[in-house]
């Protein structure tokens, strides 16, 4: 099994990417979802959280209030830092649970859609791809304006809280322009799709080779198993 990381800029269309590669039968673990999940009230994160900022981030049913916290740690690095140290551990650990149930499950490459993927850095080490959703500064700016009814300079205040786009285009070995429609785009999604099946169909026939030529035989029969499953 091997790990592809998709990541990109705050609005850059890593969802729109994700749920074409999902509607392509990819398995794709979103750090964005896992991330509400590990600060459910009560699990260790949201109590952390609350002693830290108070209970003017919950709302009135007691959950995090998404858009104040936000508000918070968009417009302070340190309360980001403070958020992200609180919150990092938990994404990872729940991530790997998950990567762990695709294995079992027999899945031969998993995609983790991470927004901070090249910020944080920490999975990198363990991924054999990495791709970054990639559009245009204005239409970066104009789409999260409009997604999320942020002012220019709210808007232009999240995307200064991450890696600048552009950098992130050069660390990665894939790039989807997403500037365009999003026809444009699927057009590119089929394209790794299918270059991420002959990735797989490269690693096994690698681990035939090794097998035989170091003649483990119980890796060798694990390997055809594999090809014939
Ligand atoms: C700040 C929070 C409460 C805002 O929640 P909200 O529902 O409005 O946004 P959502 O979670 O969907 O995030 C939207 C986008 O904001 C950007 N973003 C989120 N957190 C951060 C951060 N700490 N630093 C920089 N950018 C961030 C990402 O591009 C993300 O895709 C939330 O994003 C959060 O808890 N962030 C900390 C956890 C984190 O780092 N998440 C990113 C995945 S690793
Ligand atoms: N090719 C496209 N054409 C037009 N609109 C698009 C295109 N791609 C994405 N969008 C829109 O731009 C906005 C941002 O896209 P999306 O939510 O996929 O970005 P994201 O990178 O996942 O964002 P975040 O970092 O906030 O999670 C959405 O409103 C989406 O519908």
């Amino acid at each position: 099994m091997f790990l592809v990381g998709l990541t990109g800029g705050i609005a850059s269309g890593k969802s729109t990417v994700s749920s074409q590669l999902k509607e392509l039968g990819c398995p794709v673990i979103d750090a964005d979802v896992v991330a509400r999940k590990v600060v459910e009230p009560q699990t260790a994160a949201y109590r952390l959280i609350v002693r830290h900022f108070g209970r003017e981030v919950l709302s009135e049913n007691g959950e995090i209030d998404r858009k104040k916290l936000g508000q918070i740690i968009f417009s302070s690095p340190e309360k980001r830092r403070l958020l992200n140290s609180i919150t990092h551990p938990e994404i990872h650990k729940e991530m790997l649970k998950q990567i762990l149930l695709y294995f079992i499950k027999g899945y031969r490459y998993v995609i983790l859609d991470v927004p901070l993927l090249f910020e944080t850095r920490r999975l990198t080490r363990f991924l054999t791809h990495t791709v970054v959703v990639y559009c245009d500064p204005a239409t970066q700016l104009s789409r999260l304006m409009q997604r999320d009814a942020l002012s220019q300079t709210e808007a232009e205040q999240r995307i200064s809280a991450q890696m600048p786009l552009k950098e992130k285009r050069g660390l990665a070995n894939h790039v989807i322009e997403n500037s365009g429609s999003r026809e444009d785009t699927h057009r590119q999604v089929l394209r790794l799709h299918s270059k991420l099946d002959d990735c797989m169909q490269f690693l096994i026939i690698r681990a035939v080779a090794v097998a035989a030529l170091t003649g483990l035989g119980g890796l060798f029969i694990y390997t055809v198993k594999i090809i014939t499953s």
